[in-house]
């Protein structure tokens, strides 16, 4: 899948420099100063390294490519032609405005046509998009579209449910809020008791 990288143009340049460690090493001992707190003393001499870390792994998904993941997939499912689905995924993504977390759960669901994908993979695939600065929109039309490009199934359903820290933790406080997004295709789009079934699945009334 020919994501746009975020550091490069449509032609390919490089627009945006990946810093070197060392300089996000420092980009963090600034945050730290700007929070109140001394990046000197002892308990945070090895945060800005344990930070850059820790940003390697929430944000790896900018290494990874969601069709390649879905490219093994199995033939011999006897005709096999119902609704397969994977719920209660649980993500965890960060908000491109704030950087805090989102965390929640994906409900992902597709009809094979002749082939059918390793079920771990779908999971793989949320991750993959879920590790990136992330609105929750987008991230649910590209799990969709990853699965619909890669599968090419008679329908895809994602649909998910994300508590946004952005807005529990700080400006407008609200807890126990939770945002809900879908994205249909295919059968799950055209077919209004497809989708009703899908929705039933995942605890939803259509
Ligand atoms: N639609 C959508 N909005 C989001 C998502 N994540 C965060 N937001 C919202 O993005 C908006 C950014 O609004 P701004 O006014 O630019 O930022 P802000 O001043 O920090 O806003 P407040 O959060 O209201 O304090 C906020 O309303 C967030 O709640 C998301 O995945 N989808
Ligand atoms: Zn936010």
């Amino acid at each position: 899948m020919n994501l746009p990288d975020p550091l490069k143009n449509q032609t390919g340049e490089l627009v945006v420099e990946k810093p070197t460690k060392e300089q996000a090493e420092d980009a963090v001992r600034t945050l730290l100063r700007w929070a109140g707190d001394n990046p000197e003393r002892e308990g945070l001499l090895d945060t800005p390294s344990r930070v850059v870390k820790a940003y390697g792994e929430w944000f790896r998904g900018y290494e990874e490519d969601p069709i390649d993941m879905l490219k093994r997939t199995f033939s011999e499912v006897e005709g096999y032609d119902e609704m397969v689905l994977l719920k209660d995924i649980r993500f965890e993504s960060y908000c491109e405005h704030h950087m805090a977390p989102i965390i929640g759960v994906a409900h992902v669901a597709y009809i094979p046509t002749a082939r059918v994908v390793g079920i771990s993979k779908l999971a793989r695939v949320v991750d993959a998009f879920a590790k990136r600065l992330q609105v929750q929109e987008k991230m649910t039309s590209q799990i969709a579209n990853a699965i619909e490009t890669a599968l090419r199934p008679h329908g895809v359903a994602v649909v998910l449910e994300g508590e946004h820290h952005c807005m529990c933790t700080r400006g407008v406080n609200k807890n126990g809020v939770t945002m809900m997004t879908s994205a249909m295709r295919g059968a799950f789009k055209t077919d209004r008791n497809q989708r009703r079934e899908f929705m039933a699945a995942i605890g939803k009334s259509a």
